[in-house]
């Protein structure tokens, strides 16, 4: 008799490749943490397991991709809100920066961003924060698949003094997660406006001696490409291509201020694009032309940014959000339809970040990186189009079920890796220490 670690008998079954697939009535069999094989349910029932996870009124789905975050910012969740971008930076959150986030505001913080993203359906992020060391260790601590970016920026904080140490303490982090199969590394630098020449050639030489990558805020807003013009006589995607960062390895974050010929350069260059739709809302800082990046054959992938700017790290929202987005930049209500703003949340996201092989959809041979969606729920009923209703109408609390690896993260919404009492008990610490 064949056996497994784990069955899973969903109610549906979504894929996300070949895009738009929907299976009824198969199941997952799963085998030291990897997808063996989908079968129909009736063969599944065949075969002993350890464990058997029965989900008749859920739809099973690959666990969605944070494409850029910076998520020990839970803990300045709301202490600036309906400010542009460069006001908020400079004005509020570098100063509450400069003030409190030091290496267990970051600790804390990851463990609240990881508790919300869990619950919310995210089994893998891409993390952007002072500290790198500490979202290795949060993120092993959680079991969610990570991402960390090893900052460089070129003033001082308390995580280092400046470009030199920047790299040498990223090297060391880059060093220290190599054992673990769930946590990888990309090169960080800030953004076009915060980080020189001399130190974004030493990231792309260490990115592509090391094959990490490189990950970027890029031309968020027009005050962004405007000051560089009147700088230095370039527009950022001007310099960073000059500079040779641009390539297959570069995640370019929000990129809402782009010519024909950046779009059409950044398909050629096979940069991707973290598209973060509440954060450009909120900040108004401009709206992404996804319609047109897809059109050109760019990648995209969906992002929360921090919760300081969102403000939260609901990725099932924001792909929602950046569906009904898409749709009115472009004037064309058939741009970015369920089935892609599912991918984009998913495969797209697991493709910039170099581990579409590993996770980001459901196949035999991918790590069973999977969550589930009640959807009996009123909000939810009736059910005619299972991809409709997780694109346009499941809300997040809708999620019961996190794994990542084969490993349960969460079961019937109960976290368990995680002491939630314990981190929101800390947050409210930090709400004292911080409030203003
Ligand atoms: C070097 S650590 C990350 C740094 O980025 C700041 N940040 C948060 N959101 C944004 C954004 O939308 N654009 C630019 N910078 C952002 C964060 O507060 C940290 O200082
Ligand atoms: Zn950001």
């Amino acid at each position: 008799m064949q056996t497994a670690d784990l069955l899973v008998f969903p109610r549906w079954l979504v894929t996300v490749e070949p895009s738009g697939t929907v299976l009824e009535r198969h199941a997952l069999v799963i085998r030291d943490g990897r997808i063996a094989q989908i079968l129909p349910a009736a063969e599944a029932r065949g075969i002993a397991a350890t464990e058997v996870l029965e989900l008749p009124r859920h739809a099973v789905m690959p666990g969605l991709v944070n494409l850029h975050t910076h998520s020990a910012m839970t803990l300045l969740r709301g202490i600036a809100d309906d400010l542009p971008l460069m006001d908020w930076l400079q004005n509020h959150i570098w100063p509450a920066e400069g003030a409190h986030a030091n290496r267990q505001f970051c600790v804390d913080g990851l463990r609240l961003a990881c508790c919300e993203m869990i619950r919310g359906g995210t089994t893998a992020f891409n993390d952007m924060y002072f500290f790198p060391d500490a979202s290795a260790q949060v993120a092993a601590e959680s079991g969610m698949r990570a991402t960390i970016g090893l900052i460089m920026i070129d003033f001082p904080t308390a995580w280092a003094s400046g470009p030199d140490e920047y790299l040498h303490k990223g090297l060391e982090v880059h060093d220290s997660v190599r054992g673990n199969p769930l946590l990888r590394t990309v090169f960080a630098p800030h953004a076009p406006y915060t980080v020189s020449d001399k130190p974004l050639l030493e990231v792309r030489k260490y990115a592509t001696e090391l094959g990490t990558g490189i990950h970027m805020h890029v031309h968020e807003t027009a005050g962004e490409v405007e000051m560089a013009v009147q700088a230095g006589g370039k527009r950022p995607w001007q310099r960073l291509k000059e500079l040779e960062l641009l390539g297959p390895d570069f995640i370019a974050v929000h990129m809402t201020q782009l010519s024909d010929q950046e779009i059409a350069e950044a398909a050629e260059f096979g940069v991707h694009v973290a598209h973060c739709p509440e954060s450009n809302l909120k900040l108004a800082s401009g709206f992404a032309p996804v319609g047109k990046l897809l059109a050109a054959g760019v990648n995209v992938g969906i992002g929360t940014d921090g919760a300081a700017s969102n403000n939260d790290l609901d990725l099932l929202g924001e792909l929602r959000t950046a569906a009904l987005l898409a749709k009115a930049v472009s004037g064309d209500a058939r741009t970015l339809a369920a089935p892609q703003a599912l991918h984009m949340a998913t495969l797209g996201g697991a493709r910039a970040l170099g581990i579409d092989g590993i996770t980001g959809s459901l196949a035999p041979g991918k790590s069973a990186d999977f969550i589930a969606v009640d959807l009996s729920a009123a909000a939810t009923q009736p059910v005619y189009n299972v991809l409709s209703q997780l694109a346009y109408a499941a809300g997040r609390d809708q999620v019961t079920h996190s794994y990542v690896a084969g490993r349960a993260l969460m079961r019937e919404r109960q976290l368990l890796a995680l002491d939630e009492a314990a981190i929101l008990a800390r947050a409210q610490e930090w709400r004292e220490k911080i409030k203003p």
